[in-house]
């Protein structure tokens, strides 16, 4: 554990208003590395917190938070902001099963007034509680800190639009370190990068001037000095000026001398929205970061010396590197197929895909919403795209799912990759319901793949399918490791698979808990309960023989998936009932996910707590046979 004498003085904001400022950047220092061990134990996000470890205690020795409201957008940087706001004791529990979150919570602390992990959200809740407490009559001060990237999502410009028409007294801090997770895209990375190189600066003398007509007579000299220092300059004319903010910077955000005055002026003096643009750099502080490509956005257990990070000797391809590899064959021999992803080209496999193939790549930015619409457009025109997002993500787009796509039944397509639980990010990144909110909109096809060579078939069926939306789900992680074909073949839409006969119990998987219902087939037969297993490869259409068969000659029916309730198995039972199929006695039991916010764990663990296992359906069988058995929380009984 690394040297701390000044940080151990620190457990609460307060003690750090008792620290003198020359006394600061060692403060800082110490911070890093508490960080980078804490990380270097557990994994987690930690290019984006090294880079506000100097803002992060800027604000806090400036604001009188919890009282006035600190906001992280995303709050992956948050891991400065907890060492100092009383949870250094857990640092080292981040991300880990009954540890802290890897973002800020509402419910572990008083400091974190609202909960991320989702991006551009914080200056809409900013703009909120800036609101309440004009409403209240309170004085407070509110100050959202949002990333150069969030900044380019639809949502941060509503709520600029807003607070610049509301003239409430909001602090937003842009906090540009030029990273996404990869270089960011866009028009707006390109403003933001042309305010921060000084070009459209305005001069000092007209600088001071315009602090002190904004803030009135009693502007600090100081912030005159540290812009100056700073070689940036309160620019004007800006867009952000445009909205009703008054704009700040580009200010040092590594630098106490430039931080500190201008935070304390704007708590100070400030009367509407003001936004602080502060440039720092992504991985500040610890050179294999710094050096790193992605700037350590996400890392796995590394080596503090080397930086060389832990990696896990893989059995099978991750799905996401099998989607990308067949995305990219499909693309090479059609020329209609384009790809989108929203910001997250590594972590979707896109960026393999384009290097093959980039002038059909579109990285639209952190804008689901856009993504899809443009999709849809594209679709309009005769490509076939694929609007590649996590489950999660794709929940922001969903009325451009069902409006602008759905509706129009235009064919675009729909990798749905971190489909289940995807277990560090915990609920927020959970891919829980995409099967719910897909597969009732009329016309959809929805897929889910049982491995990874279903995912190539997906893909491929998908590419040949011209009549509507499409979707296929797959986790996070590497696959079962099944043989691979060279190539996908393409399905027959809204056909299952029998995989394994038997005539007492039928168990019917939609997606990767196939591993586990013939692993517990093996044990369902052990027992003498003869055990059918299918893959419905299909939530919508249902592929309606297979289920008539399945309830017809078995006597208990189980579904499982990876989703919450209203998915697969709401289709299944809607489709059982209507035909009577139920009214003879079959025991149908529905494995989902329960409903409950599942917290951070290894997915295995999660998948065990859920019941949704080899054990859990076992138990599921003798449970639907009365038969009593201990199961996790979702298993039904
Ligand atoms: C709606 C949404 N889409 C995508 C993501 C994935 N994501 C997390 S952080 C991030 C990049 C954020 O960049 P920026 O705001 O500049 O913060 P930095 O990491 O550079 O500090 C992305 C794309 C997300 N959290 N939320
Ligand atoms: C904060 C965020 O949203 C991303 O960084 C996310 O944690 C990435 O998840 P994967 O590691 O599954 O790509
Ligand atoms: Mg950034």
């Amino acid at each position: 554990m690394p040297a701390t004498p000044l940080l151990d003085k620190v457990r609460y904001p307060d003690d750090l208003k008792k620290i003198d400022d020359r006394d600061l950047p060692q403060l800082a220092a110490e911070l890093r590395a508490e960080m980078v061990d804490a990380v270097s134990r557990t994994g987690g996000h930690l290019g984006a917190g090294l880079g506000v470890v100097e803002l992060t205690i800027a604000i806090h020795k400036i604001f009188d938070t919890p009282h006035d409201r600190l906001i992280f957008d995303v709050g992956h940087q948050c891991y400065p902001h907890k060492i100092l706001t009383g949870r250094r004791d857990r640092i080292r529990t981040l991300r880990q099963e009954d540890g802290l979150s890897g973002f800020t919570r509402r419910a572990e602390s008083e400091y974190d007034p609202f909960g991320a992990a989702h991006s551009s959200t914080s200056i809409s809740a900013g703009l909120g509680m800036a609101v309440a407490a004009e409403l209240d009559g309170k004085s407070r001060n509110v100050i959202a800190v949002i990333g150069d990237g969030a900044m380019s999502a639809g949502m941060a410009f509503e709520a600029l639009n807003n607070a610049g028409a509301l003239d409430a007294r909001l602090i937003v801090i842009l906090n540009d370190n030029d990273m996404s997770i990869a270089p960011p895209t866009g028009a707006m990375s390109a403003y933001l990068a042309r305010l921060a190189s000084g070009r459209t600066y305005m001069g000092i003398r007209e600088v001071g001037k315009k602090l002190t007509a904004y803030l009135g007579k009693t502007v600090d000299r100081a912030i005159t000095r540290a812009v100056e220092h700073a070689r940036g300059y309160v620019t004007g004319g800006t867009l952000f000026e445009e909205m009703g903010f008054y704009h700040i910077g580009p200010i040092d955000g590594h630098s106490f001398d430039h931080l500190l005055p201008v935070l304390r002026n704007v708590r100070d003096n400030a009367k509407g929205p003001v936004l602080i643009h502060v440039v720092t750099q992504k991985g500040k502080g610890y050179p294999p970061a710094e050096a790193a490509a992605d700037k350590y956005h996400g890392v796995n257990k590394f080596d503090v010396i080397t930086g060389a990070q832990a990696k896990a000797k893989p059995n099978a391809p991750a799905y996401t590197s099998v989607f990308a590899d067949a995305l990219t064959l499909e693309a090479s021999l059609d020329d209609k197929i384009v790809a989108i992803t929203a910001a997250m080209p590594s972590g979707t496999g896109l960026d393999r895909f384009a290097s093959v193939h980039p002038s059909r790549c579109f990285d639209v930015g952190i804008a689901e919403q856009h993504a899809v619409t443009f999709a849809a457009g594209l679709a309009a025109e005769g490509y076939k795209p694929f609007a590649a997002l996590y489950s999660t993500f794709l929940q922001r787009a969903y009325d451009q799912v069902v409006h602008d796509v759905a509706i129009q039944g235009l064919p675009v397509r729909f990798p749905i990759d971190r489909a289940g639980f995807v277990g560090a990010d915990g609920p927020t990144h959970a891919g829980s319901f995409d099967t719910t909110y897909l597969a009732t909109l009329p016309g959809f096809v929805v897929m889910a793949a049982a491995d990874e060579a279903e995912l190539k078939h997906m893909v491929r069926t998908a590419a040949a399918y011209d009549d509507g939306p499409i979707s296929f789900r797959y986790p996070r992680g590497e696959g079962v490791g099944v043989e691979l074909p060279e190539r996908g073949e393409i399905l027959e839409i809204g056909k299952g698979r029998v995989i394994k006969q038997g005539s007492k119990v039928a168990l019917l998987s939609f997606g990767t808990r196939l591993a586990d219902c013939l692993l517990a087939a093996e044990d369902l037969d052990a027992a003498g309960l003869s055990t059918t297993v299918a893959d419905a490869r299909f939530a919508k259409p249902l592929d309606h023989d297979l289920i008539r068969q399945l309830a017809r000659h078995h006597e208990v029916l189980i579904t499982i998936e990876e989703g919450a309730v209203g998915g697969f198995a709401s289709h299944v039972l809607q489709f059982l009932a209507e035909e009577g199929l139920i009214d003879g006695g079959l025991k149908v039991r529905p494995m989902i996910m329960p409903d409950v916010w599942m917290e951070q764990a290894k997915p295995e663990a999660m998948y065990t707590r859920a019941g949704l296992d080899r054990a859990g359906i076992v138990s599921t069988v003798f449970k639907a046979l009365g038969q009593k058995r201990g199961v996790g929380l979702g298993a039904a009984g």
